[in-house]
Formats: C-alpha cells, sequence, structure tokens
C-alpha cells in the first residue's frame, strides 16, 4: 500500500558506525546532529544517539556493494539511501563514500543530503515542491532552514 509507515515511538535512537575521511569525526558527527534537529524541531521526535548498540536510525558511508540489496555506484549517480521505519535496516541511512562529502558549498554537502535521508528514515517520500527538503534532487544552494520540511502531528506528518 502506498502509506508510508511510521516510527510508533517519539523518542528515536542513531548510531554512526563507518565514518567518511572527508571530514574530521567531529565535524561529521555534528553534521548529523544538525541534520536531525531539523527533524525534531519540525515533530514530536527527539533522537538519541548511542556508541555502543544497535540502533535505529544506523548511520553509516560506504562504497558499491555494503551488504544490502543496493550497492552504491562510485562518484557522482546515486548519493545516499535510508529505508524507512521498521527493525532492522529500517530506518538506516547509507551515504556514499565515493562522493566527497563537505560541511560546505563544495562536492556535497553532508548536511543537506543527511537531513534529506532522514526523511526517508522517518517515512516521508518526496515532494514536488522545489523548495522542500525532499525535493528528489540535490541543489547545493537549498539550504534546509528555509525550506520548510513537513510538519508532525499526532495524525502523522503533514
Ligand atoms: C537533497 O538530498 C538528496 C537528494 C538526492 C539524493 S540521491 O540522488 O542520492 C537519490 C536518493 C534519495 O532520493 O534519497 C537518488 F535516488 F539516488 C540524495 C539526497
Ligand atoms: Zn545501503
Ligand atoms: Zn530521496
Amino acid at each position: 500500500n502506498n502509506r508510508v509507515n511510521r516510527w510508533n515511538k517519539n523518542v528515536i535512537t542513531y548510531n554512526i558506525g563507518r565514518y567518511t575521511s572527508d571530514l574530521p569525526h567531529s565535524t561529521v558527527d555534528s553534521l548529523i546532529e544538525s541534520a536531525l534537529s531539523v527533524w525534531a524541531r519540525a515533530s514530536t521526535l527527539t533522537f538519541v544517539r548511542l556508541r555502543t548498540q544497535r540502533a535505529d536510525i544506523m548511520v553509516e558511508f560506504s562504497t558499491f556493494e555494503h551488504g544490502d540489496a543496493y550497492p552504491f555506484d562510485g562518484s557522482k549517480g546515486t548519493l545516499a539511501h535510508a529505508f524507512g521505519p521498521g527493525e532492522g535496516i529500517g530506518g538506516d541511512a547509507h551515504f556514499d563514500d565515493d562522493e566527497t562529502w563537505t560541511a560546505g558549498s563544495k562536492g556535497f554537502n553532508l548536511y543537506l543530503v543527511a537531513a534529506h535521508e532522514f526523511g526517508h528514515s522517518l517515512g516521508l517520500r518526496h515532494s514536488q515542491n522545489p523548495e522542500s527538503l525532499m525535493y528528489p534532487t540535490y541543489k547545493s544552494s537549498r539550504s534546509p532552514k528555509n525550506s520548510q520540511p513537513y510538519y508532525y502531528s499526532r495524525h502523522g506528518w503533514n
């Protein structure tokens, strides 16, 4: 059915596994945290980072074949993908480490891409609104702070 599923809880955990070598670990940590905070502000969700256990959203950087049915494709093309809410791989967000990940406007901006992927991790599909965070294509000029994500109420995402 085309009804996307949702997490059945408000506290969602995440854990960052393999890192990219494009950025310091601390920079990756803060960009991931900022990308999640976009959704925390637009919903009643809170995100808690785990360091040792498996979390709802496992974040990792990998290349080509990486253990799921969606191998990456080298530089450009697919930048990242994320699975909708659910057990196991559900919610996980994978980033293609054959891209150049940056905190600025060069390469691909990790904050922008992560904010989009976490939308998928929360069950959102693409938006046709070019201003939306969930617009299907990457545009380096888009900054999530002025592109309104959906809002989340007890009725779900709107
Ligand atoms: C703005 O954020 C993104 C836009 C496009 C992509 S993507 O080109 O990797 C897209 C994956 C996606 O929509 O999440 C493609 F289908 F692979 C990722 C993040
Ligand atoms: Zn994957
Ligand atoms: Zn997408």
